[in-house]
């Protein structure tokens, strides 16, 4: 039996124009699989899509989605439909936040809310909208598992010393156990899902925090490994999670963190 092979299979990523979700996308194409890159900014995903199709030999569909808004998911499930019939698996994550920096006593509604609607709200709308596209797919017999991951962070595990960041810790809290409500109803249709949780990793956004001497002292005091996770770190955790001889792997939590969650 050869494992984690994802030739044939499709794998729709949320937030596949830029950061960890772009990287997994790519090591999913690198195991063969055909691609749905979802996101709002599609010029980057037809990028993308151009480069790893002549690369990897796979399709690439680039579909512009966002992921607060459920007929904008309805819409990319359609193209996706259209051209594939069937996702396999589903990796969710995109996400962001406002209000960083900010402590409870002074922190706003308005980015409690817009923190909780894309980091958690979407999730859900997610999970039920592909989740039931894949469910009906299996009953249909067009295609014969699914493997959803929602991508979570340490921040859903523990809590944090170096900034106040609430609505962000509760959302990610709130997807490790959504993650597990999921499971559990889902697991008798042959759907999977898992989350990763992962620590500090360089993305084009974090690069120029992770590298100040400040966050450099307190990651190397709170990091076991005692640096960060680098491009590609977490494509192992997702490959696992998303193939076909994961089936008896549910409801989980997998911290990709060098460490942090285990002192
Ligand atoms: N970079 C890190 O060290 C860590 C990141 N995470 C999580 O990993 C996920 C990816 O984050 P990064 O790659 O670091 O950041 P990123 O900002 O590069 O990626 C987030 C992606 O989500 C997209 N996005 C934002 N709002 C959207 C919407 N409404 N609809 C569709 N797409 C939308 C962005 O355009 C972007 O492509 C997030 O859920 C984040 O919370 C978790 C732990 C650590
Ligand atoms: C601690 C940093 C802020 C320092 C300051 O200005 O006082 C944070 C700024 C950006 C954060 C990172 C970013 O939000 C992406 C990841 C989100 C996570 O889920 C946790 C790890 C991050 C790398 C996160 C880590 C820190 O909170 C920041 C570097």
């Amino acid at each position: 039996m050869a494992y984690f092979d994802f030739s044939g299979k499709v794998v729709a990523v949320t937030g596949a124009s830029s950061g960890l979700g772009k990287q997994m996308a790519e090591g999913y194409a690198q195991q063969g699989a055909n691609l749905v890159l979802l996101a709002r900014r599609v010029e980057r995903l037809e990028a993308s899509a151009a480069e790893w199709s002549e690369k990897y030999g796979i399709e690439v569909l680039p579909c512009a989605c966002d992921v607060t808004d459920e007929a904008s998911i309805q819409a990319a499930i359609d193209a996706a439909d259209a051209k594939f019939g069937h996702i396999e698996v589903l990796v969710n994550s995109a996400g962001g936040e406002k209000g960083t920096g900010t402590k409870i006593v002074d922190f706003q509604r308005s980015d409690w809310d817009f923190t909780m609607n894309l980091d958690l709200t979407s999730i859900f709308s997610m999970c039920k909208m592909v989740g039931g596209y894949m469910q009906k797919n299996i009953e249909a017999g067009k295609q014969t598992y699914g493997r959803i991951i929602n991508i979570a962070s340490i921040y859903g595990l523990v809590g944090n010393t170096a900034l106040p960041t609430c609505a962000y810790h509760a959302s990610k809290g709130a997807v490790v156990n959504f993650t597990r409500a999921a499971a559990a109803e889902f697991a008798p249709t042959g759907i999977t899902v898992n989350a990763i949780c992962p620590g500090y990793f360089y993305t084009e956004l974090t690069t120029e925090t992770l590298d100040t001497e400040y966050f450099q002292n307190f990651a190397k005091s709170t990091v076991p490994m005692q640096r960060y996770g680098q491009a590609g770190e977490l494509c192992a955790a997702a490959l696992f999670l998303g193939a076909e001889e994961a089936s008896y792997v549910t409801g989980q939590m997998l911290a990709v963190d060098g460490g942090y969650t285990c002192v």
